[in-house]
């Protein structure tokens, strides 16, 4: 992987909201990492220079290495007020209080204030942090992009998608490899992904999502790793909660074709930054947005290929699939028609109707997971195939109604 130069971290280095906009393009060229690198020079070289003008260097050096801290502890302040100001609700890690000895412009806070995750996706997130800061540990990124030389090739996740779409004037299909989830439990008991992830395939789905979260999803990396070693063909989405661009290398070396990147979670510098990285890495980014804001924001970002919208509320679970129709509406479909978008219908589809909801709405895809891994027969999603591909050999006349999974659909269109 010569020539990938781009660090772990973009995050915000800028020294308050106001000056955000006039300074991105520095931003983008320098991340976050770099910036910590520099300060964290300056305090080594006054370390230095105060030991030796002093009897006792300890007391010095603390001070200086609680100048450090303090500059972090004010950096992490900045890009929460940053998000914020983005309209980003989720708080990256717990709100610590100040360093010791700090006197800063901040208001005084108590060390444990508001230390509890306000909904269950900044819980995610600040687990997330944590398991990610002991893996990047344990594989730090000059480790990982070596691991990238023998990774499998990447394959043209948009191009499934669109292929699949043109090929059946229906949304193409990506089918969810999910076990379990916070909102709905474990959906299935016999779980074997692989076993899983062909029968989509042969279904007819034209990509994969596969949930890597082990905690709150009951997924794994080695669910990836294996469903792509077993010689799936679909290309293959890491449906991970990425809040750090060392989780984007590490996607790419467990096969993954494509990632996701939240926009509730991230903010648009983070969104340019990553998209980069992956652009670099063959990967595709299907950027999640759940309300007008995010959608807004997103869109006003270069480049993005895919957008997905959430019809589930990551904050509090509801469903709502009008969610779709909201956001094609008026201006934002027409920006989106422009920029040659292909937007992927998310979560709780269930039946043809809400296909031909989504369909309608605008979406070229849709991401579907619950109602077809529940299936007693996953490999029941080889009705689909048949219909996707031998669209004119129809044999199968199920009937339809809001009951059945959705699927069926494509059967009712076939018999058309
Ligand atoms: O099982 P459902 O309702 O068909 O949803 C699938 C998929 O959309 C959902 O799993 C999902 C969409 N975005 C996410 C972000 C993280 C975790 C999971 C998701």
């Amino acid at each position: 992987m010569d020539g990938i130069s781009i660090r772990t971290s973009p995050r915000t280095l800028v020294p308050s909201v106001p000056a955000l906009k006039c300074r991105q393009s520095f931003v983008l060229q320098r991340p976050f990492s770099e910036f910590v690198e520099r300060q964290s020079r300056v305090p080594r070289w006054s370390i230095r220079a105060q030991q030796s003008a002093s009897q006792d260097g300890s007391a010095v050096i603390s001070s200086a290495a609680d100048s450090l801290a303090i500059k972090e502890w004010e950096l992490g302040r900045m890009q929460d007020e940053i998000a914020a100001s983005q309209g980003i609700r989720i708080r990256r890690r717990p709100p610590t209080g100040p360093p010791l000895h700090y006197v800063g412009p901040f208001e005084f806070r108590l060390q444990n204030e508001g230390n509890t995750p306000r909904n269950i996706l900044e819980e995610i997130v600040w687990h997330k942090n944590v398991e990610v800061s002991q893996l990047k540990e344990r594989r730090p990124l000059p480790v990982l992009a070596k691991a990238l030389d023998s990774a499998p090739p990447v394959r043209d996740f948009v191009g499934a998608l669109k292929a699949s779409h043109v090929r059946t004037g229906l949304p193409a299909l990506i089918a969810e490899v999910k076990k379990a989830s916070p909102s709905r439990g474990v959906l299935r008991e016999d779980f074997d992904p692989v076993q899983i992830a062909n029968a989509y395939e042969k279904g007819g789905a034209a990509c994969l999502s596969v949930l890597t979260d082990e905690k709150y999803f009951k997924g794994s990396f080695d669910n990836l790793e294996a469903i792509r070693n077993a010689g799936v063909k679909c290309p293959l989405l890491c449906k991970e909660f990425i809040v750090d661009a060392w989780q984007l290398y590490y996607a790419r070396t467990k096969g993954a074709d494509a990632v996701l990147l939240i926009a509730a979670v991230l903010p648009d510098l983070d969104i340019r930054y990553m998209t980069k990285i992956c652009e670099k890495l063959g990967l595709a980014a299907l950027v999640e947005v759940h309300d007008e804001k995010e959608m807004d924001r997103v869109l006003g970002i270069e480049g993005i290929q895919l957008i997905g919208i959430n019809n589930r509320n990551l904050e509090t679970f509801e469903v709502d699939i009008s969610n779709t129709k909201k956001l094609l509406e008026g201006k934002r479909g027409e920006v989106i028609h422009e920029k040659d978008i292909i937007v992927v219908g998310e979560s709780g589809l269930f039946t043809p109707d809400d296909i031909a909801f989504v369909q309608k709405a605008g979406v070229k895809a849709v991401l579907v997971g619950e109602s077809i891994v529940k299936q007693a027969d996953p490999s029941e999603g080889a009705l689909l195939a048949a219909w996707l591909s031998e669209r004119e050999n129809q044999e199968y006349h199920l009937e339809t109604s809001m009951t059945k999974p959705w699927f069926l659909f494509y059967e009712q269109k076939a018999c058309l």
